[in-house]
């Protein structure tokens, strides 16, 4: 890294506010591990994954191996009982090479496994966490539907009781990891709890289960998304997750995905800004370098404003997730925010390769496809700013 002495102060061009020297000894181990793996695992495979679109389970084993599952989970069930920083900080890395490959990991870490360890009964965390956190098992979590995105609330799935335990009937949609998914935690509403929205965690081949995949999707193509249906899905008592009751219990698990997201998205910005960057110092055109120009120099400018200022609000709402001090809204800004900043960084180093930017081999235009998903789910930028919104005025403009 290019490095420029000014009255004594270095300036670092990549890490412009010096992020490296506000983390842990610890975090920078978990970082540089998740920075390994995603360019020794991840970045070979990627491009095809992306091309064929297919996902190879045996990434989540390979992820459990390398410790980048459960970062936050309690050790006792094999996470590895690191900080919200720490889990930021891996989504970054592994965003670096995909977004898709990002998604798989969230919800396994911040879908799955953080419900069944926060809401979950004892036996529920010692039968799932451990092989979640080996990647052994693969989780998913279905709260969307075909009629209800934005509006979880509007969920048509429904949990008749019955002796003994529970019938499920109804349909989730875009369901990331479901077709190749072990362990299905869903969201329904339970006529034995007054029609409140409880989890339920159910097993792959449980009769009246299924997880066609969806095809075609043209963002996202190297994380596998499906539907989870079910038709008179019967399960014990034992699959309901005990503590937790109403919308709190998904948006608890969305609060913690979205925080990581504002960090991954981040990592996908890096890789674009310092592709285009290198590009515009290897491309020449009118005999001089692209960099040399005063326009392709401010676009430069740009992205490191935001990725710096990106990356420096997620890890203060990381520490203060740490400290138990975080609020929803603050995830909203981050979320929203970095998402929205990343597409436009990705559209402009896709504009600054000319028309290699087109080309999968100079990955740029895979990021800003992903990024289109990135900056919808977990709750769209608009949806976020209404959010803010009414925080600010104490009117909800929802709906
Ligand atoms: C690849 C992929 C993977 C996903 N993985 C998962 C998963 O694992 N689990 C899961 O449960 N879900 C998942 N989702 C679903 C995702 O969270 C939803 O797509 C998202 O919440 C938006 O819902 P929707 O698609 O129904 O859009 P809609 O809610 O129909 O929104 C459409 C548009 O209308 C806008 N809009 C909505 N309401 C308002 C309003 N009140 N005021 C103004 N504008 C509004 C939105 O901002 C958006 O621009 C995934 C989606 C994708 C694409």
């Amino acid at each position: 890294m290019s490095t420029t002495s000014h009255k004594g102060a270095a300036f670092d061009w990549a890490d412009p506010f010096l992020l490296n020297d506000q983390l842990t000894e610890e975090e920078r181990m978990i970082r540089d591990a998740a920075a390994a793996f995603a360019a020794d695992r991840l970045a070979p495979r990627v491009t095809d994954a992306y091309l064929n679109e297919t996902t190879d389970p045996e990434i989540f084993r390979e992820m459990g191996a390398a410790g980048l599952l459960g970062v936050t989970v309690d050790d006792a069930y094999g996470g590895v009982g690191a900080s919200y920083v720490a889990y930021g900080l891996v989504a970054r890395e592994i965003e670096r090479v995909d977004s898709g490959y990002r998604s798989m990991a969230s919800v396994q870490s911040s879908l799955v496994m953080f419900p069944i360890e926060a809401y979950g009964s004892e036996e529920q965390k010692r039968r799932y966490l451990p092989k979640l956190a080996t990647g052994e098992f693969i989780g998913c979590f279905g709260l969307t539907e075909p009629d209800a995105g934005s509006d979880p609330a509007g969920m048509k799935t429904r949990a008749r009781k019955v002796d003994g335990g529970y019938v499920l009937n109804g349909a989730k949609t875009w369901i990331s990891n479901s077709p190749i998914a072990d362990v299905f935690v869903v969201w329904a509403k339970s006529d034995a709890h007054g029609g409140k929205v409880r989890g339920f965690v159910l097993d792959k081949g449980t009769k009246g289960l299924s997880a066609p995949k969806i095809e075609g999707k043209l963002s996202l193509r190297a994380s596998i998304t499906g539907e989870i249906v079910m038709e008179d899905v019967e399960v014990s008592e034992d699959a309901l997750l005990p503590g937790v009751e109403g919308m709190g219990g998904p948006f608890g698990c969305l609060n913690r995905a979205r925080y990581g997201i504002s960090w991954g998205a981040m990592g996908a910005a890096e890789d674009c800004w310092f592709r285009a960057r290198q590009y515009g110092l290897d491309r020449h055109q009118f005999g001089r370098p692209l960099a040399a120009t005063q326009l392709f120099q401010k676009k430069l400018a740009d992205m490191q404003t935001e990725i710096a200022l990106g990356l420096q609000a997620s890890l203060r709402v990381g520490r203060l997730f740490d400290e138990g001090r975080f609020a929803p809204e603050m995830i909203s800004i981050v979320k929203r925010n970095n998402c929205g900043k990343a597409l436009e960084i990705a559209r402009m180093a896709r504009d600054m390769h000319g028309g290699n930017g087109i080309s999968s081999q100079y990955h740029v235009i895979r990021h800003a496809q992903n990024l289109e998903t990135v900056n919808t789910y977990e709750g769209t930028h608009d949806v976020h700013a209404l959010i803010l919104g009414r925080a600010q005025t104490g009117i909800q403009a929802f709906g």
